[in-house]
């Protein structure tokens, strides 16, 4: 008898998860919060989880940061489960939430000094610590000062910076550039980057605003009332979507009609003198249009081409604009 041996195809390696959940749900009183959430978030990645006020992003984070119990559910955070292992998830996590951790009368320095002695590390590679973080966030000027006379900008960096100190390798950052001015949250997000490339860290960040899970993330979950509404990158969920349009704006309304009846499938507005006309936003749709402009003789004052942002995103999928919509329009005038 001859035995063949066929060898298993090579799967492709993947990455570990960082974090998965299934089923979790919670509900405080008769009030349900969560729903069901599954998630599976890979190590060395940035994950946000988007969503309005009230639509259970802070439940989420105290769950898998073990703040609070689930009523249903289960995860794993760094490889371990979530209740049973709950000490082992807590050395291996850091959570910068909407309170801060930072103390007023404390300096810069003395708050970062402070976590140490909380991760009972020695005195000389507390301060250590504490120098490398002031230096890394750009702080090592205000190192003696009081954290009472910091900016908003500031003292988010000083609450992340001691939520380093731990050297966690899963950071949970619950809304972490909510109120600061646009400045500031791009030098947060340089930060946040800089994280995951340069340690390696996994990201999990709650936020309202729809740029800044476009801007951060790698994958984004969209949650609303409770339930996680649609998941993938920007990109995935951009296409998951209608809305692409070309609009051209003519001079005046005859000229308005004479185009409108060439493009057929196009939406005018007359009060713009516009007509949006259904795009895929590719270049040759984009010359499909200027041709038939072209050849028609009809002339167009200007044209802009827009592709679906995630503000067109939560409209279709929740059939209301982004309470806090603040994405940066994605248009680029022609
Ligand atoms: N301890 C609690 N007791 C009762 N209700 C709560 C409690 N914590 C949260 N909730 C309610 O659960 C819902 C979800 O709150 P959660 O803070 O998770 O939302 P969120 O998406 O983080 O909102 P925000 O962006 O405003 O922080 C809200 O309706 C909130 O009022």
């Amino acid at each position: 008898m001859t035995v063949t041996q066929t060898s298993a195809p090579v799967a492709a390696p993947t990455r570990a998860s960082a974090i998965t959940a299934t089923g979790l749900r919670k509900s405080y009183g008769d009030k349900l919060v969560l729903d069901g959430i599954d998630l599976d978030i890979a190590e060395g990645s940035i994950f946000a989880l988007l969503g309005p006020n009230g639509a259970g992003k802070t439940t989420t984070v105290e769950i898998l940061s073990t703040l609070i119990d689930a009523d249903a559910g289960d995860a794993r955070v760094a490889g371990r489960h979530l209740t049973r292992d709950a000490d082992a998830v807590r050395s291996a996590i850091g959570v910068t939430g909407q309170f801060s951790a930072v103390d007023n009368l404390l300096t810069a320095e003395e708050n970062l000094l402070l976590m140490a002695d909380l991760h009972h590390l020695d005195r000389r590679e507390g301060k250590r610590r504490a120098r490398d973080l002031l230096r890394r966030f750009d702080l090592s000027e205000v190192a003696g000062k009081t954290a009472v006379t910091f900016s908003g900008g500031m003292r988010r960096k000083l609450d992340l910076a001691m939520t380093l100190v731990g050297d966690p390798r899963i950071i949970f950052l619950d809304e972490p550039t909510t109120g600061l001015d646009p400045r500031s949250r791009r030098t947060m997000w340089e930060i946040i980057r800089g994280l995951v490339a340069d340690d390696g860290v996994t990201i999990f960040l709650t936020t309202q605003y729809l740029e800044e899970a476009d801007q951060l993330a790698d994958r984004i979950a969209v949650l609303d009332h409770g339930r996680l509404i649609a998941e993938g990158t920007a990109d995935e969920l951009k296409q998951r979507i209608p809305g692409g349009h070309i609009r051209v704006r003519f001079a005046d309304s005859r000229v308005l009609d004479t185009a409108a009846g060439i493009f057929g499938v196009a939406t005018r507005d007359e009060e713009s003198l516009t007509l949006q006309i259904p795009s895929d936003g590719s270049i040759q749709n984009l010359r499909a249009v200027l041709d038939t402009l072209e050849t028609t003789g009809v002339p167009a004052e200007s044209l802009t081409v827009h592709t679906p942002d995630l503000d067109d995103v939560f409209l279709t999928l929740t059939g209301q604009p982004h309470p806090a919509g603040t994405a940066a329009p994605s248009k680029e005038n022609v």
